[in-house]
């Protein structure tokens, strides 16, 4: 069995291939390792054969999880790191090594899945996009505040908006003008966001038309998929990419 990793900002997202890599064993989204553990714990004959983990954690934490593989499965992970090309494409940042590797991987992913021009969209904590060109060759892309990130300095900077993470699930059902904060507060966050994609959707349409493919990713791509009824919902795109740049030995 194969134990895989997508080590964001804010969780660790994990699962367990069968050993031929056909079929998924287990999944999960954790906060932290000790989690992870007794996730692990549960998996009735866990047998890992080998891992592979990405992470955008400082070289410190990443450290400390390849420790924690090594130290309960006796397995050396296989960490995703910069490369200046893989799998057809080529890293378009100036310094290839400051491309978050969670991008990196997720345009690996996309690539692969379809080798022509994509637009790639990674909603998590802070919100990515990425443009591949038809021949590989990454454009760069744009980074900004994901719906954690906003609705937390909204938050934080503000007297007297304060709600629980509850209310802001229930305050989605529309995109309405709100009438409790919670309601304003989150569907102007995700309008946000709209714009931001509507934004990438013209760049992405000026290059190449309608010839390009949308990948949409990350654990807030649900609240944006209606309005991309065209784009690929690909909540595994990272762990694509990270078989790509991590082939087996
Ligand atoms: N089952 C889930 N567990 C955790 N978060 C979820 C889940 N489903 C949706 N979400 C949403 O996903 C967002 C977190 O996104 P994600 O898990 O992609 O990334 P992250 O680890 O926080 O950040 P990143 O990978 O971008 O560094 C949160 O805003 C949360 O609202
Ligand atoms: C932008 C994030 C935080 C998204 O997870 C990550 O990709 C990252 O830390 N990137 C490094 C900066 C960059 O990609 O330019
Ligand atoms: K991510």
């Amino acid at each position: 069995m194969i134990l895989e990793l997508d080590c964001g900002n804010s969780f660790i997202k994990w699962r367990v291939l069968s050993p031929a890599q056909t079929g998924i064993v287990a999944f999960g989204s954790v906060g932290v390792m000790e989690e992870l553990e007794r996730a692990l714990q549960a998996i009735p004959a866990l047998a890992l054969a080998h891992a592979r983990l990405v992470s955008v954690r400082s070289d410190e934490e990443t450290a400390e999880l390849v420790a924690f593989i090594a130290g309960h499965f006796g397995i050396d992970a296989c960490c995703a790191r910069p490369e200046l090309s893989r799998g057809g494409v080529r890293n378009g940042y100036e310094d290839f090594a400051r491309l978050g590797l969670d991008r990196w991987l997720a345009i690996l992913g996309a690539y692969q899945q379809s080798p022509g021009a994509c637009l790639v969209l990674d909603l998590g904590t802070a919100v990515t996009s990425d443009f591949v060109a038809p021949d590989g060759q990454h454009l760069g892309g744009f980074i900004c505040p994901g719906m954690p990130l906003m609705r937390n300095q909204l938050r934080t900077h503000t007297r007297r908006i304060r709600y629980d993470d509850a209310a802001a699930l229930e305050a989605l059902v529309s995109l309405e003008p709100g009438r409790s904060t919670v309601e304003a507060v989150e569907r102007g966050c995700v309008l946000m966001l709209k714009g931001f994609v509507q934004a990438q959707l013209e760049i992405a349409r000026g290059y190449w038309g309608d010839g390009f493919e949308t990948y949409l990713t990350g654990g807030d791509a649900k609240l944006l998929a209606q309005m991309l009824p065209r784009a690929r919902l690909a909540p595994d795109l990272i762990f694509s990419g990270l078989a790509v740049a991590c082939p087996l030995p």
